[in-house]
């Protein structure tokens, strides 16, 4: 486990865990003074309450939660959201609701899960020309396989 600093930037604020043994991402909670009404095909900026300070080499991802996506159409339009190593302000979470019916957040309420992985950085080289490979530059669907090769009946 690597040591991560945070610091709660209101003093409500409930800290990320993790809720099983090995789960891959912390549950997030809401940091708020009221209830926030999210309406159909709105955002909202959530607080989350605490500031981290990830090693460098690191990143946080923010990320939706599936039962909040299932049963209300919850979820962050900028997914997977990116928390920098030298970001050192508050985490807010930005809420979507994609649903028909307005939804509303409460303090508390875990409404992401933030996961925190390796990043690499690269320098470019700039060349003239990049090397051969059976792709090419065919994207987007080029090979043609969609899912009907694959039903069995
Ligand atoms: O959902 C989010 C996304 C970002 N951030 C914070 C951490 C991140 O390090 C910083 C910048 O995010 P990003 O690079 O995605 O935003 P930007 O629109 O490119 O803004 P900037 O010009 O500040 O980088 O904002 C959050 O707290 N929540
Ligand atoms: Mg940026």
């Amino acid at each position: 486990m690597i040591k991560v600093k945070i610091v709660r930037v209101n003093k409500k604020a409930h800290l990320p865990v993790y809720a099983t043994a090995h789960a891959a991402g912390m549950d997030v909670a809401a940091c708020l003074d009221e209830p926030v009404l999210l309406e159909p095909f709105s955002t909202a900026l959530i607080p989350s309450g605490f500031a981290i300070e990830l090693p460098e080499g690191y990143e946080a991802q923010l990320r939706p939660r599936s039962g909040l996506a299932l049963k209300h159409l919850i979820s962050l339009p900028n997914s997977p959201a990116t928390i920098d190593a030298d970001y050192r302000g508050e985490v807010k979470v930005i809420l979507v609701n994609y649903g028909k019916e307005s939804f509303t957040v409460a303090h508390g309420d875990r409404i992401a899960q933030m996961v925190v992985a390796r990043v690499e950085r690269v320098e470019f080289e700039e060349a003239e020309e990049l090397s051969f490979s059976q792709r090419g530059d065919g994207g987007f669907g080029h090979t043609g396989i969609s899912a009907v090769h694959f039903r069995t009946h």
